[in-house]
């Protein structure tokens, strides 16, 4: 158990819609907050116009919000780090940073090439950190506005994910300890890569019935993968996995539903992509977390799918008529 007695400074890392969510969250909690952008113009824009006008127009950011590209800086005396870079990115982003204190990641995904979950990418560059993870049913904007939302903080450290739940929790935001951080991590990676599925079949008229379908599923193979990971299927039917997948599969804010919507019309990813400035992890999350579940022999026909329409190998309408025809079984 780490020696965490509590929050009263905050370093977010990554001025993204979240990242910046998070950092609004962390202040209305009462902890004085400090945001990092890694490009020096952006911050500079940020702190005079108030706003984040690329991730979140329109958001106040109030001037207790302290807003630098000085890692060393919004790193100064902080309790705890909110790491809310990509994944993809986190790795590249590490070295950049200072000693860090415990830690959560609350970024979603699996990192290409090396297949791994965000709290082993950080493991790997900061053994023996205190940390954990803080994901589930949240988008940036609501959470901005400090509309009601829920999430877990998970870790295997008692003392930090208790005392990071008790001190960010407040209002509108209410946070779930929990022990199970590969279940969680599981959970909001997956939820991505079944939300582009949910939204194809939604783009390409194939009907409520088989989102529902899907989005069931989807829940199996990604409670199969959390549990041959290490973790617990229970944790997969609460905020973290179920709770995220109801969020992105059904409403039209997700980034990675409306991509899928889109390629299910006929679009070409290249070109989705290309009209976008924020990430949409699904992409890249989809043949890492396909290859990470092979690696411990764990079939993810939904996850296969996707991966075979994001690569060209297959169109929406052929990867769903494939499903549909694997052999018949046991539901459990
Ligand atoms: N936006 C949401 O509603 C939301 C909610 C929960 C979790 N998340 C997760 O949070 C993470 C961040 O998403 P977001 O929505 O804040 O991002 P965003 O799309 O709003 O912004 C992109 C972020 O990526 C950063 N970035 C781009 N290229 C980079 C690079 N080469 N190195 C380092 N950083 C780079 C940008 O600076 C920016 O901070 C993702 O894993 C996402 O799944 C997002
Ligand atoms: O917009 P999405 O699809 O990246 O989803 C954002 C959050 O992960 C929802 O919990």
């Amino acid at each position: 158990m780490s020696p965490f007695h509590g929050i009263g400074r905050v370093a977010v890392i990554g001025a993204g819609a979240w990242g910046t969510a998070l950092a609004l969250q962390a202040l209305r909690a009462g902890a004085a907050t400090a945001l990092w952008a890694r490009d020096p113009d952006r911050a500079l824009a940020m702190r005079a116009a108030r706003e984040n006008a690329a991730h979140l127009p329109g958001q106040l950011l109030p001037a207790e919000l302290r807003i630098t590209a000085d890692a060393e800086e919004a790193l100064e005396g902080a309790d705890l780090a909110l790491l809310v870079v990509p994944c993809q990115h986190l790795a590249g982003m590490l070295p950049r940073l200072p000693a860090l204190p415990p830690s959560l990641v609350a970024a979603k995904g699996v990192e290409h090439g090396t297949l791994r979950l965000p709290l082993e990418i950080l493991a790997d560059a900061r053994p023996g950190l205190p940390a954990g993870v803080l994901s589930g049913p949240n988008f940036a904007r609501e959470v901005a506005q400090g509309l009601p939302a829920a999430a877990v903080v998970a870790s295997l450290d008692e003392a930090l994910r208790q005392g990071a739940a008790a001190s960010l929790s407040s209002g509108g935001f209410r946070l779930y300890d929990h022990d199970d951080p590969v279940g969680a991590e599981v959970g909001g990676a997956a939820k991505n890569v079944i939300a582009i599925a949910a939204g194809a079949v939604i783009g390409a008229g194939l009907g409520e019935n088989a989102r529902a379908a899907l989005v069931t599923r989807g829940l199996a193979e990604i409670a199969r993968l959390a549990v041959a990971l290490g973790g617990r299927a229970e944790t997969v039917a609460g905020l973290s996995g179920l709770g995220d997948l109801l969020l992105t599969c059904t409403g039209g804010s997700s980034r990675n539903f409306s991509l899928g919507l889109a390629l299910g019309q006929g679009r070409h990813l290249a070109a989705i992509l290309a009209e976008r400035n924020s990430v949409t992890e699904g992409v890249a999350t989809a043949p890492a977390l396909l290859a990470r579940a092979a690696a411990v022999g764990v079939e993810m026909p939904i996850t296969a799918a996707v991966a075979d329409v994001l690569e060209g190998r297959m169109d929406v309408v052929g990867a769903v008529e494939q499903l549909m025809n694997r052999p018949l079984r046991q539901e459990v």
